[in-house]
């Protein structure tokens, strides 16, 4: 590849991803691998997720954080053992060299959308097993947060085979190390950011994903999403309409010994307007050990990361970023 190209992001049509011809599925699968390889990010169009059902999830999002701060801070995620609920603006920071990330966020795991009394998915989420927490005062809000989430996780699931298809695996071999519930979603805000801009305060800072990888949809019309590329240079990932980011995460770099790429970004509101987003965020189970697949190992290439769950490795970050628990970073 050219050192323009690593400037691009490229946009993949997902329309084959359902298809039965094993040809079409290889040729989506080759595009994956390439954009993995070579960017860690890509655009993907024709993801199936209706555009009401994004903008019924937005709304709701909207009318979540124009609530008081009180009651947002009921939901506080640092009273949750599990990372569920809200986080006040500043109250992450995903860069360490950073003093605090300009974004609100609210996050939420797994749960059926029709209340089951034991549902085992949750509860078999080991370290990170816990319920989601909810507003009481929002009608149909979590309707429409879980209808997104569900959505969001049918995506992911037609994605898994594909990566492993890009990574010349059997189509199923992420089958039955997710078959729990390790999606996280964050509905996120961000204040406009406009004058000056001190460095270390911006949307959220420059890091990389903790998961396998990650669906993420942004607001059209605002540029604020930066991705880190091979030259170092900070390039900007615009929002394209109808079309979902997706990149990969620190799970997928460990599974792949860094073929796949765990690309670091960041985003920064300049705009003069607030800015939503969405990310969802796709582990393999929490209990399953980040392991390099045999291919990706060699005498010239060494395995470079220990080996540890998925669990203790997302567990690890998120107290990082979220310095909550009265945990600091580990080492
Ligand atoms: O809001 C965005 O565009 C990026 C969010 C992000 O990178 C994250 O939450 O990990
Ligand atoms: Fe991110």
């Amino acid at each position: 590849m050219t050192r323009e190209a690593f400037s691009q992001i490229p946009v993949i049509d997902l329309n084959n991803i359902r298809s039965l011809d094993t040809t079409a599925r290889g040729a989506l699968a080759k595009e994956v691998k390439r954009a993995c390889v070579d960017v860690g990010f890509f655009y993907v169009k024709n993801h199936g997720i209706p555009e009401e059902t994004v903008e019924a999830t937005m709304s709701a999002s909207k009318r979540f954080f124009s609530l008081s701060e009180g009651e947002k801070l009921k939901l506080d995620i640092r009273k949750s053992m599990s990372f569920k609920g809200y986080q006040p603006l500043l109250s992450s920071n995903n860069d360490p060299e950073n003093m605090g990330d300009m974004h609100e966020g609210y996050e939420v795991g797994w749960e059926e959308l029709d209340k089951k009394p034991d549902d085992s998915k949750r509860s078999n989420d080991g370290t990170m097993a816990g319920a989601n927490v909810w507003p009481d005062e929002l009608p149909g809000f979590r309707e429409a947060i879980l209808k997104y989430y569900h959505a969001a996780v049918g995506v992911g699931r037609l994605l898994f085979p594909l990566f492993a298809l890009a990574l010349d695996l059997p189509e199923d071999f992420f089958d039955d190390k997710t078959k729990n519930s390790a999606a996280i979603m964050k509905v996120l805000h961000y204040p406009a950011q406009s004058g000056p801009v001190d460095d270390r305060i911006i949307g959220i800072g420059a890091h990389t994903d903790f998961e396998c990888f990650t669906v993420l949809w942004q607001e059209p019309g605002i540029q604020a999403l930066q991705v880190l590329n091979q030259d170092k240079k900070w390039i900007d990932a615009p929002p394209i309409p109808g079309t979902l980011v997706m990149n990969i995460g620190d799970q997928f770099a460990r599974w792949t010994n860094d073929a796949f790429k765990s690309t670091v970004h960041r985003a920064i509101n300049r705009s003069s307007i607030e800015r939503y987003s969405m990310p969802l965020f796709f582990g393999t189970d929490y209990d399953v050990k980040l392991v390099p697949i045999p291919s990706c190992v060699s005498e010239d290439r060494p395995a470079k990361y220990p080996v540890v769950t998925a669990g203790d490795y997302v567990k690890d970050r998120l107290k990082a970023a979220y310095g909550h628990h009265h945990d600091k970073r580990e080492s």
